[in-house]
């Protein structure tokens, strides 16, 4: 059977800091630069969540998007949009909201609910020049 690869973008608007209790305030400062201000700043990310998967020779999809649509939902949407990262989500309460660290999140949470094909990467897109692809490696 054929095998494609089936991408799903979703829009989510989120707050944060970058900083790590693992430097000091100096040292923070000093790597983050103004993504370090002391009441945050905000982002309208893009993601894109790539599946793949054979072509199911009945349903002619890979995994319905309409699905893909509601995983991407509840594994990232709810949980991020409106949201500031480092105060209303656990995960990042002890490592930095790096874009990187968001599309390993995203990727993990993605992973447990998938219920068709195989997860093959997500791009996450902080602002229009930052880009992070993830392959769950
Ligand atoms: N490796 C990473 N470096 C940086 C990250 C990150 O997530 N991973 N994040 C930031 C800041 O949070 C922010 O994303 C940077 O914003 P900004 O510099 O404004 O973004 P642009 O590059 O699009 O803006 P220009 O001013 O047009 O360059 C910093 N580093
Ligand atoms: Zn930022």
């Amino acid at each position: 059977m054929p095998v494609a690869y089936l991408s799903r973008t979703e829009h989510f608007s989120a707050a944060h800091r970058l900083n790590t209790p693992k430097l000091s305030e100096e040292e923070n400062k000093t790597l983050y630069g103004k993504c370090n201000h002391r009441h945050g700043h905000g982002h309208n990310y893009k993601v894109e969540v790539i599946v793949k998967g054979q072509i199911d020779p009945v349903t002619g999809m890979v995994l319905n998007i309409t699905e893909l649509k509601e995983c991407m939902k509840s594994a990232i949407i709810d949980l991020m949009d409106h949201k500031n990262l480092d105060v209303d989500v656990q995960y990042f309460h002890d490592k930095p909201s790096t874009a990187e660290n968001i599309a390993v999140f995203i990727w993990d949470n993605m992973q447990r609910i998938l219920p068709k094909g195989e997860l093959h990467e997500i791009r996450l897109h902080e602002t229009d020049n930052n880009v992070v692809l993830y392959r769950g490696e």
